[in-house]
């Protein structure tokens, strides 16, 4: 999948690319990522990005022209990499806190894109006329503002990549369909066994697939029913796990 980043600080993902699943995905090419500095495209012997406001007002403004020209850059990438950029393959994404907010089922579907170029916003934000003429998705990762859209585009890229299926083990990928979207993960354990004399859940030494299959999905339940009602209320079980709800009344 391809990624291509703008942003005027480009070291900053180093983060990503330099550690880790998505670092050896970048790695292995099962993902590319192109850092595109917006200085890089400006005309001016200052390569100024940034403006004062018209109207007034604190900070500075990133100039649509640098933009503009980076995010022409990158899809000529994007169209050099095989994306279908003419047919919404490879959407331009803006991180800001005006974005619609990321959940697990919207990033579920990204893997099916070519890639995706994303727009890293800092000072106050972006000329308005570049984001309505460019912008096809606008994502915010959660209700807060940062300093800079370069680490929600980082998180973007990792929940996307890590979802690649070159990138998830198969065992993991089976784990995935079983890990249903929309609940809450199982506690887990390792050695040593005795950590302070707090021992590890009996079954899951037990050997018995079905059990441990059903204990760890009962966990599920328990924990997201406690701190996200909201997630459990949206829930529809298979039939497999309505069977097995029926024993929740059982579960300590
Ligand atoms: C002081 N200003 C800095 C620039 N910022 C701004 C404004 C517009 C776009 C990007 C940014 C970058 N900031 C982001 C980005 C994303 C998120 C998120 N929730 O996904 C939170 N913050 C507005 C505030």
């Amino acid at each position: 999948m391809f990624f291509a980043v703008i942003s005027i600080f480009p070291e900053m993902f180093c983060a990503i690319s330099d550690y880790g699943v998505v670092g050896r995905a970048l790695k292995n090419q099962q993902a590319t990522l192109q850092l595109i500095n917006p200085r890089d495209f400006t005309n001016d012997n200052y390569r100024r990005i940034d403006e004062r406001p018209f109207g007034g007002g604190p900070g500075m403004v990133m100039m649509a022209q640098p933009l503009e020209k980076a995010i022409l850059y990158a899809k000529e990438l994007a169209l050099a990499a095989g994306c279908d950029v003419a047919g919404g393959g490879c959407p331009v994404v803006y991180l800001s806190p005006q974005g619609r907010t990321l959940t697990e089922s919207m990033v579920a579907d990204m893997p099916k894109l070519d890639g995706m170029i994303l727009l890293c916003g800092r000072y106050e934000g972006i000329d308005e006329r570049l984001l309505q003429r460019y912008v096809e998705l606008e994502i915010s990762i959660g209700d807060y503002v940062l300093t800079g859209g370069e680490l929600p585009a980082m998180v973007l890229m990792d929940s996307v990549i890590r979802r690649l299926p070159a990138v998830m083990s198969d065992e993991a990928s089976a784990q995935q369909d079983s890990f249903v979207d929309g609940l809450l993960d199982c506690p887990h354990y390792t050695k040593p066994l005795d950590f302070h004399g707090d021992m590890v859940p009996e079954v899951l030494l037990s050997g018995h697939h079905a059990n441990i299959a059903k204990w760890r999905f009962l966990q599920q339940v328990k924990r997201t029913q406690l701190r996200r009602p909201d997630l459990w209320r949206a829930f529809v079980p298979t039939k497999q796990q309505a069977k097995w709800l029926k024993d929740l009344e059982s579960l300590d």
